[in-house]
């Protein structure tokens, strides 16, 4: 411990990645770009602490501790005695290069940057900052302050040190770390979600089933099945014959298009874009928006318990 940790980015993730370090006793910066977006940030992590709270795992003290130990600010000249910045801003390489270009200039070429990207290629980023030595890709999870997952992406010029110094600062927050080899698109679990996602959209559009039926059948087999075993302890213990003969009537039917699917556009093009919208391939108007935020965070609350919660 002891070290600065600075979050550039007062969004979804800029928020909950504060409530993880400062929730584990590291003096936190989270850099805005707007006062909406200061009191929107700083109003997430107390959500986050009074969910926590309500389930038991920490108290008003903690609470209080942990949000003394952040500065959410606008003014970027907070970040010049950090040791390490997370870029949690919009998935836009331009805006990520920006940042990257102010981190520079205030923290010094040397600074370690670790990119929160779902989605772009390390090469593609490293290209945009000056020392591509001190940066990488950590790629957390929703609720990130909770779902132990980080994927860690390096490049080639990403040195050893950089990587050990952010795997140790995850270790210590008790992430469970992946390291890809290289980078690929969605790394591994958007990889993973994709193609449920891509699957799930054609099986409804041929008329086949529901998304709530779909959300049954991941919820009630895959999610309890590979939340206790791997996915390919799974395949080794079926064996490799009959997953042959399976795929060999599978493989032929499965979705495999190349372009974003009519309900994606339809949706866009009227509004109807999810959850924030009311209205996406549910109504959310009749769904208790509480209970949702309490299903999202169940299976993580054990591991709160791991926590170095400043008193
Ligand atoms: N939302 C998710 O489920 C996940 C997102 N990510 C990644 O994390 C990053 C952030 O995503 P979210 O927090 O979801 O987005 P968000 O839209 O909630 O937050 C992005 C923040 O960046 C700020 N921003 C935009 N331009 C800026 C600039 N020039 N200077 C300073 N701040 C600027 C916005 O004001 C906003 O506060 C993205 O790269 C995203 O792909 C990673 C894991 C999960
Ligand atoms: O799965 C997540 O929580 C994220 O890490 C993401 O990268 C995105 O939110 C993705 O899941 C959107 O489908």
């Amino acid at each position: 411990m002891g070290k600065k940790i600075a979050i550039y980015g007062a969004g979804t993730i800029g928020a909950c990645q504060a409530t993880l370090t400062s929730g584990n006793g590291y003096s936190t910066v989270v850099i805005g770009h707007s006062e909406e977006g200061l009191s929107r940030c700083r109003n997430t992590m107390l959500q986050n602490w009074n969910d926590l709270i309500a389930q038991k795992l920490a108290t008003a003290a903690n609470r209080r501790a942990a949000m003394d130990l952040v500065t959410i600010t606008n003014d970027v000249s907070a970040l010049r005695d950090c040791d390490i910045v997370f870029e949690a801003v919009s998935e836009d390489v331009n805006i990520k290069q920006r940042v990257y270009s102010i981190i520079t200039e205030v923290c010094g070429r040397d600074i370690i940057v670790v990119s929160t990207t779902s989605s772009i290629d390390a090469a593609i980023l490293a290209e945009k900052i000056e020392n591509p030595a001190r940066f990488l890709i950590a790629h957390p999870f929703q609720p990130v302050h909770m779902l132990p997952l980080v994927e860690v992406v390096r490049h080639t010029e990403t040195s050893e040190e950089t990587l050990n110094q952010v795997c140790t600062l995850l270790k210590d927050l008790n992430r469970q770390v992946v390291m890809l080899n290289r980078s690929v698109p969605g790394f591994l679990v958007n990889r993973f979600a994709q193609a449920l996602f891509r699957e799930s959209i054609y099986l409804i559009e041929q008329g086949i089933t529901t998304a709530a039926d779909i959300d049954r059948a991941i919820k009630y087999a895959v999610g309890m099945r590979y939340a206790s075993i791997g996915l390919l302890e799974y395949y080794d213990a079926v064996g490799f014959e009959l997953e042959r003969a399976i795929a060999l009537n599978v493989y032929p039917d499965l979705c495999d298009t190349k372009s974003i699917q009519k309900t994606t556009l339809v949706g866009i093009a009227s509004g109807r874009t999810g959850q924030k919208a009311g209205q996406g391939l549910y109504d959310w108007s009749e769904k208790d928006e509480d209970d949702f935020r309490y299903r999202k965070q169940a299976p993580y609350f054990e591991g709160v318990r791991q926590w170095h919660m400043p008193e």
